[in-house]
C-alpha cells in the first residue's frame, strides 16, 4: 500500500477550479438581523439539547458583517473560487415567494460584487440545510411536496437576482445527510426520528425540487445567463475489504449506490432509484408486512423530467470505510447505511483519528471515489466542492494535519485525473474559517483561518494549512514539496 501512497508530481488541468466553501448557518451569525427569517437551525440551537454546550449560529464567525475580511482571506490564498449558501431565509423570512427581504438580497449582492472585485467568482449552493422554519411549521417542509413549488420560486428569485453574476448553481448540499440526519436519526435539523419511511419521502421531495429547479434555469435563464447547475452529493468511500472477494466488492457497490447512487442514479443515469435499492426496499417492506414499499416511486414523466439534470457532480468527500458483504461474515459491525442494506462497515485501527469521530483520513480513498463517479455516470463533468479535516478546539496555527490531509488529498485528486482520467475539474477545501460545526457546535474545527469564538471581534488569523493551499494553488499541482516551501514562509 506505501507506494499507493507516494507523491505524484504533476500539474492540474489549466482551467482547474481552486475554490473553499463556507455554508450561511455555520458563518453568517446575524440570525435575526435586518429581517430574516429563523430557520429550522435557529429553532433546533434554541430549544436546546440538540448541540454541544448548547452552541448556536447566533454569532458564528459574524461573517455577515465581516464577509470583506473574509473575501480578503481568499484573495491572499490566490483562490479563483469561492463557495457559499444564500440563507433562504435571509432573502425569504417565511420562505414564501411574497415575503422578499430586500436587506438580505442586498447582503448577498455585496458578497458577490466584493467576490467579483478581487478576481474571485462565486459558486452558490442554494440550499445547505437552513430551511426557513415557517416552511416547516405550515406543512412539514421537506415532507410535504407543497415545498417543490416553494423551493422553485426561492430558486427563481436567486436566478433573477444573482444570476447576472453567478454561473455555477448547486441546488442542494448533501440531500442525503439532510434525509438521514434531518429525519431518520433526528441529530439535526429538524430533529425528526422518523427511520424507515419519512427520509425516503424527503429524498424524493428533494429530488423533484431539484428537478423543477434545474428546468426553470434550463428553461428562463440559461441562454441569457450561460451558468451551469448541479448539485452536491456526499459519500464516504467503501472499500472491500478483501478486493479478490465478490461478497466484499458487490457489498461496496450496494453501499454506494445507497449513498450516491439514492440521488445521483435519477439525476444522472436514468431517472430512477437504483436497481438494488428498489429491489432491497420493497424486500424489507414486505418482509415487515407492509402494503408496498417504503421507497417511494417515480411515474415515468417523473423519470423523464428528473433525468439529466445535473450539469456536473458535486462530491462531498471526507473519509473512507471497509466493508463487507452481511451475510455469512461473522463481523459484529454496526449497519452503515441504517435499516435497509446493513453493510457491515468500519475504520481501521491503524488510520489517523480526527477530532470527528466519523472522520479518519485515508487519502487514497478520495481517488477511487472520484473514478467510480466517472465510470458510474458516464465522466461528468466532477468538482470536489468539499473535502477537509477537523481538529479539536485548541489554539494551534501549525495544523500538521490539516496540512498533511490537504497534501495527501489533494495529490489523490491529481492522480485520479491524471493516471484515471477522471473528468475532475476542481477543488474546493472545506473550510475557509473555523465555523459552526452543526451538532458539534465550536468544538471541531475544520478552518484554514483560526476564528477567535470567545471574542466579539470574531477576529481570524492565518492557519500554516492555508499557506500550504496557496502553494498548491500558485503551483497548480505539485512540482515540488510544497510543505516545505510553506514552513519556509512561515519562518521568514
Ligand atoms: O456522528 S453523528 O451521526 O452524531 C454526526 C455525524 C456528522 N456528520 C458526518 C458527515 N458529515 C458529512 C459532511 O458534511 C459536510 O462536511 C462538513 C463537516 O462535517 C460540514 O461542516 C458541512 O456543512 C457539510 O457539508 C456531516 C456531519
Amino acid at each position: 500500500d506505501e507506494d499507493r501512497d507516494a507523491l505524484y508530481y504533476d500539474t492540474f488541468p489549466d482551467d482547474f477550479k481552486w475554490s473553499s466553501a463556507t455554508s450561511s448557518y455555520q458563518i453568517e451569525g446575524a440570525w435575526n438581523e435586518d429581517g430574516k427569517g429563523p430557520s429550522i437551525w435557529d429553532t433546533f440551537c434554541h430549544e436546546g439539547g440538540h448541540v454541544y454546550e448548547n452552541h448556536t449560529g447566533d454569532v458564528a464567525c459574524d461573517s455577515y458583517h465581516k464577509y470583506k475580511e473574509d473575501i480578503a482571506l481568499m484573495a491572499n490564498l490566490g483562490l479563483k473560487n469561492y463557495r457559499f449558501s444564500i440563507a433562504w431565509s435571509r432573502v425569504l423570512p417565511t420562505g414564501k415567494i411574497d415575503s422578499v427581504n430586500e436587506d438580505g438580497i442586498a447582503y448577498y449582492n455585496n458578497v458577490i460584487d466584493e467576490l467579483l472585485d478581487n478576481g474571485i467568482d462565486p459558486m452558490v449552493t442554494l440550499y445547505h440545510w437552513d430551511l426557513p422554519q415557517g416552511l416547516h411549521d405550515d406543512y412539514g417542509g421537506w415532507m410535504n411536496e407543497s415545498i417543490i413549488n416553494d423551493f422553485n420560486d426561492y430558486a427563481k428569485l436567486c436566478f433573477e437576482r444573482f444570476g447576472d453574476r453567478v454561473k455555477f448553481w448547486i441546488t442542494f448540499n448533501e440531500p442525503w445527510i439532510v434525509a438521514l440526519l434531518g429525519y431518520e436519526s433526528g441529530v439535526f435539523a429538524p430533529g425528526i426520528n422518523e427511520p424507515g419511511t419519512i427520509p425516503y419521502v424527503v429524498g424524493h421531495n428533494l429530488i423533484k425540487s431539484h428537478a423543477e429547479a434545474w428546468h426553470t434555469y434550463d428553461d428562463q435563464f440559461r441562454s441569457v445567463q450561460k451558468g451551469v447547475i448541479g448539485i452536491t452529493l456526499n459519500s464516504d468511500w467503501s472499500e472491500p475489504h478483501d478486493r479478490k472477494n465478490y461478497k466484499h466488492i458487490f457489498a461496496s457497490e450496494r453501499a454506494m449506490q445507497f449513498s450516491l447512487g439514492w440521488f445521483g442514479h435519477p439525476i444522472y443515469k436514468n431517472g430512477d432509484y437504483p436497481e438494488i435499492m428498489k429491489t432491497k426496499i420493497a424486500e424489507i417492506s414486505a418482509g415487515q408486512g407492509l402494503p408496498q414499499s417504503r421507497l417511494p416511486e417515480f411515474t415515468e414523466e417523473e423519470k423523464v423530467f428528473i433525468n439529466h439534470t445535473g450539469d456536473f457532480f458535486g462530491l462531498n468527500h471526507y473519509s473512507t470505510n471497509y466493508v463487507v458483504n452481511p451475510t455469512n461474515e461473522n463481523y459484529e459491525l454496526p449497519g452503515y447505511w441504517g435499516s435497509d442494506v446493513n453493510v457491515p462497515s468500519w475504520k481501521e485501527e491503524s488510520w489517523p483519528q480526527s477530532a470527528s469521530s466519523w472522520l479518519k483520513p485515508v487519502p487514497w480513498g478520495i481517488r477511487q471515489i472520484l473514478v467510480w463517479i466517472h465510470n458510474e455516470y458516464d465522466g461528468i463533468d466532477s468538482y470536489v466542492t468539499e473535502n477537509g479535516v477537523s481538529t479539536h478546539d485548541v489554539y494551534d496555527l501549525s495544523d500538521e494535519e490539516r496540512m498533511k490531509y490537504y497534501k495527501s488529498y489533494i495529490n489523490e485528486v491529481l492522480k485520479a485525473i491524471k493516471l484515471d482520467g477522471a473528468n475532475c475539474k476542481g477543488y474546493t477545501a472545506w473550510s475557509l474559517l473555523d465555523n459552526f460545526e452543526w451538532a458539534a457546535g465550536y468544538s471541531e474545527r475544520f478552518g484554514m483561518h483560526y476564528v477567535d469564538f470567545s471574542d466579539d471581534d470574531r477576529p481570524r488569523e492565518v492557519k500554516d494549512s492555508a499557506k500550504l493551499y496557496a502553494d498548491i494553488i500558485a503551483d497548480n499541482g505539485f512540482i515540488e514539496d510544497n510543505t516545505s516551501r510553506s514552513l519556509v514562509v512561515e519562518g521568514s
